[in-house]
């Protein structure tokens, strides 16, 4: 078998005992097909990455909730369950643990997004993302964002 999935598989079966962390994120998605992204402030990890706004779901939340909630604390945006489509979703092994990161597109919010806590953001069509470093988790949804919006 030679195809490149099947070598890339071999790789990535290392995760063993690491947690599955559950993150929501999002692609905010203008009128002219522009997506927004966020820059990670000095002193998280991966800091300096470009990242889809969201973030861990708490206990006791829905992802909806979790995404909902995040985007008032991060960007002070409104939206609600009914807008969040469900898109993709990465899996990706991280040192620290597993991340299941499903992704929703929304394009109806109220309110302009507002860097929240200090973050940069930007505006980003998708064949342009690559010019914008984000998380491994993050590559694979590049592609299919521009596939699937
Ligand atoms: N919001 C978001 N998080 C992402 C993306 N890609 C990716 O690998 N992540 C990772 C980074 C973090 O480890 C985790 C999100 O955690 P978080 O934003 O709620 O919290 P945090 O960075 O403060 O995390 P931590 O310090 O508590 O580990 O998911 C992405 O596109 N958006």
């Amino acid at each position: 078998m030679e195809s490149g999935c099947w070598q890339a598989g071999e790789r990535a079966e290392t995760a063993g005992e690491r947690p599955v962390v559950l993150v929501v994120a999002v692609a905010l998605v203008d009128v002219d097909g522009r997506v927004l992204i966020a820059k990670r402030p000095p002193g998280k990890k991966m800091a300096g990455l470009w990242e889809f706004p969201g973030g861990k779901v708490d206990a006791g939340e829905t992802p909806e909730q979790a995404l909902i909630r995040e985007l008032k604390e991060e960007l002070d945006i409104d939206t609600r369950q009914s807008c969040l489509a469900p898109l993709t979703f990465a899996s990706h092994a991280y040192d620290d643990m597993h991340l299941l990161m499903p992704l929703y597109a929304c394009r109806v919010w109220q309110g302009d997004p507002v860097p929240k806590e200090g973050q940069e953001l930007a505006w980003v069509r998708p064949v342009k993302m690559k010019d914008y470093p984000m998380p491994p988790a993050d590559i694979p949804l590049i592609a299919m964002l521009r596939d699937l919006l």
